[in-house]
């Protein structure tokens, strides 16, 4: 997906990929990894997510970023928040709290930027991409981030012909393979969702499932 094609789903508003609530795998799963109180979580991808202040809401410190300058803008102004800005060769920094987000492009992250990550956090970010850059993500963004990093990763599967993304479907052959090489990933749940998501229904999709799986980054 080109930048330009998620500007223009923030300009027109055509974000229906936004939760009105903390992604349910999130709570659910989440306190397996067993973070340490106060490490830092890495959120990729964030849009104006409320999965960022439900981290922050259980201790941690959270770093996400984002393409467009309208997400950022909305999910300040959501939560009352003014945050401090300034600039970097990363982008614009935002920080309020225990939140910081940068407007910019994930993949310019470098390993110096992520290096207090303790956690990452991805729903609707590896799905959000096509397959040449799931690869690039999963394998060199998440290279940057440190050993004994612990995450939770959110997939979606469904007949990839019955429907052209975003969202992706991604099985888990997939996150098994680019993951599998530096992380150690453990499939926690697979869920059916099918019955509660009505534009999969009218598009006439078959069969939809929500997976959660724990990664850990190996030495
Ligand atoms: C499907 S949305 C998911 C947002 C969020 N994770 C959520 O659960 O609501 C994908 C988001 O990634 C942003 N995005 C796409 N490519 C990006 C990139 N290279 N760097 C930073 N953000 C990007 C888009 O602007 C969009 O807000």
């Amino acid at each position: 997906m080109q930048p330009d094609f998620w500007q223009q789903r923030w300009r027109e508003g055509r974000i229906g990929f936004h939760q009105a609530r903390p992604s349910p795998l999130l709570e659910a799963h989440w306190e397996s990894l067993q973070l340490a109180p106060g490490s830092r979580v890495f959120v990729p991808l964030c849009g104006k997510s409320l999965d960022m202040p439900w981290l922050a809401s259980r201790g941690h410190r959270v770093l996400g970023v984002e393409l467009s300058q309208l997400a950022v803008d909305q999910f300040f102004s959501e939560h009352g928040l003014v945050p401090d800005v300034h600039e970097s060769r990363l982008g614009l920094h935002h920080v309020a709290d225990a939140i910081e987000i940068i407007r910019g492009d994930a993949f310019a992250l470098d390993a110096a930027t992520l290096s207090d990550c303790g956690g990452v956090f991805d729903r609707a970010a590896l799905i959000a991409l096509p397959p040449d850059l799931r690869e690039r993500y999963a394998l060199a963004l998440h290279a940057r981030l440190p050993i004994g990093c612990r995450g939770l990763l959110v997939t979606l599967e469904y007949p990839q012909h019955q429907k052209d993304g975003p969202p992706f479907s991604v099985q888990q052959d997939e996150v098994m393979r680019v993951y599998g090489r530096d992380w150690q990933v453990e499939l926690l749940e697979r869920r059916d969702i099918l019955q509660r998501e009505a534009s999969f229904l009218d598009e006439g999709i078959t069969t939809l499932h929500t997976c959660a799986y724990r990664l850990h980054k190996q030495a």
